[in-house]
Order: C-alpha cells, then structure tokens, then sequence
C-alpha cells in the first residue's frame, strides 16, 4: 500500500512542485488548502480537500479519516511587507495555524513533520553566509511568525515521538523546465516576479529597494534557489525520515548571493527587454545580505541540487509565462537561448518553449 500523506499549502507555488514530485515518486497524496493564494489546477496528484487550516473541526475530521504516515506543512502567509502592516494575520495563519495541526498529529499519532521555513528567521546576520546554527533573530512579524513555529515542533518534538525536518528556504524562483508548473507571476511582489514583469510588458518598471545597503552595489543581496531543487529536497527529508532519521533543521539554499542589480541584469539580459530601472527607497524590514551556507543539508539528506544557477531560475520563470499566455510583444533573445540551450542540455525544453515565441 502507498505511504499517505498530507500537504498543507499544496496547492501553492512550492507545495504543488513537492505534490508533483511526490507522486512521481509513488506517494498517496492529499492536498488541504483553502486556494486563497494557490489554485485547484495546480494539484497534479492526489486529492484536494479546500479547507481552512483555522477549521479544526473540519481538520480533525481529515486527519481521523485518512491515517496519514507524515504531514509536509506549506501553508502560510509570506510576503514581508504585509507582515509589517498585518502582525496578527501573520500570527494567526502563520503560529496559531501551526499549532492547530501540530494538535490534530498529536491526537491522531502522526509522528513525521516536515515545516517550511525561512531565511527570514536570520533576520540581519553579522557574517554570511548563514549556518543553521547562526543566531535566529528575526527582523520582521513573517520571520518571527515562522520562528515560534519553528519552536512549537521543536518543543512537541521533545515532549512526544514525533520527528521533524524544518527547511529554511532562502529565495525561491523559477518554475518546472518540463512546463507543467510554475508560479502565477501576477500579484507576486518578489524581485524576479517584478523583474519578469516588467520584461514581459506588464509593469512599466522595476523599483530598486535601497541602493545604500552595506553590499558590493549597495543593493540587496539574497540566495536564490531554483523550486524544482526545492522540491527534491522535501522527498529527500521524508524518506530521511522514514528511514528513521531524527530532526533536523536545514538550510536550503545554494551558497551563493545575487545583489537586486545582478538579478535585473539577468532578467534583461534572457528576456532580451531593456525595462526601466528606479531607485527608491528601503522596503521597511528587509535585511541587506542573507546567503546560505548549505553543506548541512547535502550531507543529512544526500541532497543533489540540479538547477543551480541563477540563469536557469530566470529561464524557467519567464519560459512559464510565456507558455502561459502566449505574449506578443516579448522579443526573446533567440540567439542567446539557442547558445545556452548547446551549452546545457537541460535547458532544452525551455529554449524550445522560447524558441517557438515571435522575435
Ligand atoms: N516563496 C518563497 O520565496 C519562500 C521562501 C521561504 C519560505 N517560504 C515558505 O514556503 C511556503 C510556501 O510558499 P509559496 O511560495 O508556495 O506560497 P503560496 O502562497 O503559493 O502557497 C501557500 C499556499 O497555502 C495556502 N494557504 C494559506 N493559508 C492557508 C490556510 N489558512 N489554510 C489552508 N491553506 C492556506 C494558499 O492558498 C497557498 O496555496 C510558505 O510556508 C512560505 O512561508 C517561501
Ligand atoms: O520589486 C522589487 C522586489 C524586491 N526587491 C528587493 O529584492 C530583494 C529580494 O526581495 P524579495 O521580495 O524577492 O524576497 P525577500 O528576500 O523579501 O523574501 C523572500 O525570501 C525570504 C527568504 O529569504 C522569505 O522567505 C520570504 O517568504 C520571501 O518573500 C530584497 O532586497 C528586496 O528589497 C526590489 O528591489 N524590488
């Protein structure tokens, strides 16, 4: 019989790579998601339950019947800024959410946990790039959010026999190079949203946050990490797990910054689309430099990133797009992704997505 297991946020941006790719992996899959930013198309295995993770009620009535084996918790409120202007919103579906379903595993005996978290729980290191044991201390309510739930496993952990894998994500871009996922770009503020954006005619320009950090450029440097990798890397702590492992906390990242300058070069440079570029102010709670230092991960799990390369990021966001919504008015450097795509077989099928575009 199939391992079944429960996906909180499956149907989001990350959770739907790791659904794919635990299904492909031969995993029973259930999806409980209340779609308010991911999408019931996304769901490429298993079954979709919508439902809020605040419903206990109707949580509890999942866990009771299903019997799952391991819970992989996605769901979650993430974008930075919002969190400054809500703290509470950010407490409740971040902390007290978390609570609720380390309840139901509680009374329902489910004793594998696998926790997104983040790079925000560094908050403004001293030195990078981070270990997973560089002081947490969270500038902003998202990565203080994430942080006490960080604590709540831990501490359930202790007091009974579940075991966890917590996975500090650093930045996460791009989108499945077979076409079949990705992130809808539309209403994401992160950097390469905004950067793909502009480059695919949606927004007139792209806004530096702070161009006075203490960094190389003076722009923001962060650690970016492609979410097929991502993904991979959240099969790779479930079998750890069922293989007995004990909890772990991991970075997951590659080791490697990119200033904001850097990524828009990128951008232009794949799109082949020469945006507006405008300095403006600090975004409130955004620290200057986070990058991971990402050994722990590889030697615990085994993990072998495959798409590490701030480059195929990029591809694979736009390549997405533009299979989504076939656009016009983008002129794709042909020349460029028929060089990269002889370079890297890998990048065959999204040159091939670009390739067929109008120049
Ligand atoms: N995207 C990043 O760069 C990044 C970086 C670090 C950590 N993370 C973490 O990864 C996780 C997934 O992020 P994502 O980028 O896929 O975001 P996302 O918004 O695409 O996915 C979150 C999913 O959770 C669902 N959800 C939210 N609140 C819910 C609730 N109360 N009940 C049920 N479902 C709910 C949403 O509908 C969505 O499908 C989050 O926990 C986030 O904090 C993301
Ligand atoms: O239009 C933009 C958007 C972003 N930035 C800058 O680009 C960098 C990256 O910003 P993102 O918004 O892309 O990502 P954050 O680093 O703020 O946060 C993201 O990564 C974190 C982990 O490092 C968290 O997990 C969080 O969920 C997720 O939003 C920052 O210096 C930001 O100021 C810009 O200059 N212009």
């Amino acid at each position: 019989m199939k391992t079944k297991v429960l996906v909180t946020g499956g149907a989001g941006y990350i959770g739907s790579h790791v659904v794919r790719q635990l299904g492909e992996a031969g995993y029973d899959v259930v999806v409980y998601d209340n779609c308010s930013t991911g999408s019931p198309k996304a769901v490429l295995h298993g079954e979709l339950i919508i439902g809020d993770l605040a419903d206990t009620d109707r949580l509890y009535q999942v866990f009771a019947k299903h019997r799952f084996s391991a819970v992989l918790h996605f769901a979650a409120s993430l974008i930075v800024p919002e969190s400054v202007a809500h703290p509470l919103d950010y407490y409740s579906n971040n902390t007290r959410n978390t609570l609720n379903l380390l309840r139901c595993c509680h009374v329902l005996d489910v004793n594998q946990f696998i926790f997104s978290s983040t790079a925000a729980v560094y908050g403004e290191p001293e030195e990078n790039p981070v270990t997973e044991s560089t002081p947490t201390l969270p500038i902003n309510p998202y990565g203080r959010s994430k942080l006490m739930s960080e604590w709540l496993i831990q501490d359930h952990s202790l007091a009974s026999r579940m075991r966890y894998v917590t996975l500090r994500y650093f930045n996460v871009g791009g989108a499945d190079p077979g076409g079949r996922l990705g992130q809808s770009l539309r209403n994401v503020t992160h950097l390469i949203a905004a950067a793909c954006n502009a480059a695919l005619k949606r927004q007139s320009e792209v806004k530096i946050f702070g161009t006075d950090f203490p960094t190389p450029d003076g722009t923001g440097i962060r650690d970016y990490i492609h979410v097929e990798d991502l993904a991979s890397a959240h099969v790779d702590a479930l079998r750890y797990l069922e293989a007995g492992g004990e909890s772990q906390t991991l970075n997951c990242g590659y080791g490697k910054g990119y200033s904001v300058r850097q990524v828009i070069e990128r951008v232009k440079a794949i799109s082949g689309v020469d945006f507006p570029v405008i300095e403006a102010e600090r975004r409130p709670g955004d620290p200057a430099c986070v990058t991971a230092c990402a050994e722990k991960i590889s030697q615990v799990l085994g993990w072998q990133p495959q798409y590490n390369d701030l480059d195929t990021i990029v591809y694979t966001t736009l390549a997405w797009e533009m299979q989504q919504e076939n656009l016009p008015s983008v002129t794709g450097n042909r020349q460029k992704l028929v060089l990269i795509n002889k370079e890297r077989p890998v990048r065959s099928k999204i040159a091939e997505i670009a390739y067929r575009l109008p120049q």
